[in-house]
């Protein structure tokens, strides 16, 4: 039997699956790791310990399975985009905490470039919004703040890298400082129709060069671990962003497919084939995956607040007992009773990107109860779904069925909610693991383990359809509502 190692480097875990040529998952093991915030709107990771969890996961995959080392034909790696890490290339040593993808600390740097007229520049060659979401200002401010960093990387003494590049140096031991070109869309520094560092942007955000990987294929053998890492000399073939990875799973490997994975936030991904779509609506155009045969790209449209709602309806209000327990609690009644959520709380991401709006429930009366806030809750995870296939749709770009992953598509309720207010069919595979089961397709199709497309394809299996079984006048009227709400919430908090 063939088996695929994935590695699932995720914002708050690290993860491993061993697959087999079936797509059967053999072992899964998972560590949490610690999430820093120093100061407010900043978060880091450890990057070892990044290293270390997902070592450790690896090993444990492998030894759960039983299966030896040298059985595995190939690792795959999805990653956690954007995050960004610098690293001393001859001890292997960051030179400081990563920056997380979530830090906010760049985002006056952003409103400067924007102030000089940067964005449009920026969008053209990158696909992406000027945000502090993405890796190029938080490199920039890496390289200006740790003591020495811009001249030692100019020396070609340091590596930089997004997480990707990091766990690639360390399981080759150092050999290959690498990155995908569906990470490497994410840094803002790479320009995704020539598909190459761009110059322009390398100079406007003052990065040496010497510091950036080298970029490769998303499915191809890119180097061997290194002997004493896993046990034997294992190809790397498969690497990808996380979301890219996990369309890539979802077999959205056809123009006008799409996935929505529902975790801490929503990526809603659509295949747009080897076209890039440049949206006009503020959604995202980015590589999907790169591969001999050509280069796939992705529309994106992203929200911050999905999962975390209910995490704070768990965690800060302490309205249910566990996230589980939304769905009955909600249940309880037909509708919100005119409250709105908008779950603002870390600012609105696509297609509305305002860094200053915040949380707020709207429409309260004396009658409202913790089952209405909890339906609204709900909702609004649909509602910002909605505003992105709207954006979608406007660009050109029409998603008649939407297929699901992530934590939150446990929620019969959220699905069925989902459905209704985008008026397409909600597809709930049977196989939820789409993340690291595309990071293995990537990697078992650069290595033979799976012949063609079709054959990866032929693994998804439909657990159940959520069908649109909803007014239009409804599914009109709570629209109206959550806009008029959004509307309220912009620019709210001070700085704007
Ligand atoms: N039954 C449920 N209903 C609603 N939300 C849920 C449910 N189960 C889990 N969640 C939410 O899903 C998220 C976990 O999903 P997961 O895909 O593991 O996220 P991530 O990979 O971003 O950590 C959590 O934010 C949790 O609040
Ligand atoms: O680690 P996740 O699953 O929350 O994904 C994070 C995304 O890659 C950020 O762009």
């Amino acid at each position: 039997m063939d088996y695929i190692l994935a590695l699932d480097q995720g914002t708050t875990s690290s993860r491993a699956m061993l697959f087999d040529a079936k797509a059967r998952v053999c072992a899964l093991a998972q560590q949490e790791f610690a999430q820093h915030f120093p100061r407010p709107g900043w978060v880091e990771h450890d990057a070892n310990e990044i290293w270390q969890t997902q070592l450790a996961c690896a090993r444990q995959a492998l030894a759960e399975a039983g299966v030896a080392p040298g059985a595995v034909r190939g690792v795959g790696i999805s990653n956690q985009r954007e995050t960004t890490v610098l690293w001393d290339r001859a001890s292997g040593e960051p030179v400081a905490p990563a920056i997380v993808w979530q830090d906010r600390r760049t985002a006056e740097a952003c409103d400067a470039l924007r102030a000089q007229g940067h964005a449009p520049l920026i969008r053209a060659r990158t696909g992406l919004e000027l945000d502090a979401y993405f890796s190029a200002t938080k490199l920039a401010w890496l390289l200006d703040t740790v003591s020495g960093a811009r001249a030692r990387a100019a020396a070609g003494e340091l590596a930089f890298g997004t997480i990707d590049s990091w766990l690639v140096w360390r399981l080759t031991d150092g050999a290959r400082h690498v990155t995908d070109a569906s990470n490497a869309a994410r840094t803002m520094l790479f320009d995704i129709h020539r598909q190459r560092w761009d110059d322009d942007l390398v100079a406007l955000f003052d990065i040496p060069r010497a510091v950036l990987p080298t970029v490769v294929a998303s499915s191809g053998v890119l180097g061997e671990c290194a002997p004493d890492v896993l046990g034997a000399t294992i190809p790397i073939a498969g690497v990808a962003g996380d979301q890219q990875a996990a369309t890539f799973g979802q077999a959205c490997l056809a123009p006008g497919m799409a996935k929505n994975t529902y975790g801490t936030g929503c990526f809603l991904t659509l295949n747009t084939g080897q076209q890039p779509v440049e949206s006009q609506h503020r959604l995202l155009t980015t590589i999907g995956w790169q591969r001999p045969e050509g280069t796939d790209y992705l529309l994106e449209g992203g929200v911050f607040m999905a999962g975390a709602v209910v995490q704070w309806l768990r965690d800060g209000l302490g309205l249910i007992r566990s996230a589980g327990d939304i769905e009955a609690l909600a249940a309880q009644v037909s509708d919100s009773g005119e409250v709105v959520m908008v779950p603002a709380f870390a600012g609105l991401g696509a297609p509305h990107w305002d860094a200053y709006a915040r949380g707020s429930l709207m429409g309260m009366t004396r009658g409202t109860t913790a089952a209405h806030i909890a339906r609204a809750a709900l909702e609004a995870v649909a509602l910002q779904n909605v505003d992105l296939l709207t954006a979608m749709a406007a660009d050109g770009a029409e998603v008649k069925e939407l297929r699901v992953d992530g934590g939150m598509t446990r929620n019969n309720l959220l699905m069925q909610l989902q459905a209704d207010l985008l008026g397409v069919p909600v597809l709930r595979p049977q196989q939820t693991e789409t993340t690291a089961l595309g990071a293995a397709f990537l990697a078992g199709r650069a290595v033979g383990v799976w012949p063609d497309d079709a054959a990866l394809a032929a693994h998804w299996q439909l657990d159940r359809a959520f069908e649109p079984n909803a007014s239009a006048d409804w599914r009109e009227a709570l629209i109206a509502r959550w806009h008029k709400a959004i509307e309220r919430n912009r620019g709210w908090a001070d700085g704007a």
